[in-house]
């Protein structure tokens, strides 16, 4: 089974806490998202390979570390992911950036997916699946089940509430997926919203509501 860890951090804590509130603004909605995002890469990345070079610093010749192993894909679920993808970016400027836009019927809360475009390596890169909310899961499984289909293999997921409901299909459709979250609410209401959560996050960043 994959990791399933709830980044608790107290700076993250806090901003999700101003995001939550249903007065905040578009404006405010956004850029604490992306600083969410950035906070959130920081932690995730603690586990990227590192490797020794050689380098001459003014002083002298020294050996010290430097990134090595899988280069990063990052891969918003549209529309409401597209609102992490430049805060991880922040923290790892060279990643590719590739797109699955879905939308959840919200009578059945089916997703249904209407556009796919990666980068052509992505077999070969550590995906970040970025989507601020995970509810029923199915949003997460089907991009996961798209990415895997063009030979991804190598998926961290990445979201900012999510809901028991969620995570447990999740982690049943895709066992061998890492879950990060910044807080694992209490459940879903009968509309598929997660309680408390923060609404509807695509409407809110995007303020089409
Ligand atoms: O886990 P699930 O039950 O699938 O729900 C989560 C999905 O719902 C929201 O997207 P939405 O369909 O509202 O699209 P949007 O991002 O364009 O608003 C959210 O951004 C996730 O993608
Ligand atoms: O609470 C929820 C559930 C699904 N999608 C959202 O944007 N919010
Ligand atoms: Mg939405």
């Amino acid at each position: 089974m994959g990791k399933f860890q709830v980044i608790d951090h107290p700076l993250i804590q806090h901003k999700l806490t101003i995001i939550r509130e249903k007065e905040c603004g578009t404006k405010v909605f956004r850029e604490v998202v992306d600083e969410l995002a950035m906070l959130m890469a920081y932690e995730i990345s603690r586990d990227m390979p590192t490797e020794n070079i050689e380098i001459e610093t003014p002083i002298q010749l020294t050996t010290q570390k430097t990134l090595a192993g899988k280069k990063v894909a990052i891969v918003p679920i549209l529309r409401a992911g597209l609102g992490m993808v430049d805060g991880i970016l922040q923290l790892i400027p060279a990643a590719k950036v590739g797109h699955v836009g879905l939308y959840r019927d919200e009578e059945t809360l089916e997703p249904h997916e209407y556009f796919v475009k990666m980068p052509e390596d992505i077999d070969s890169r550590q995906l970040l699946v970025v989507d601020p909310m995970l509810a029923t899961g199915g949003s997460a499984i089907m991009a996961i089940d798209s990415l895997k289909k063009r030979g991804a293999s190598n998926i961290k997921f990445v979201c900012i509430v999510s809901a028991p409901e969620g995570v447990k299909a999740l982690q049943e459709a895709h066992p061998d997926v890492d879950i990060y979250t910044a807080a694992l609410d209490d459940y879903l209401n009968e509309d598929g919203y997660i309680v408390p959560g923060l609404g509807d996050a695509g409407d809110r960043l995007f303020g089409t509501k």
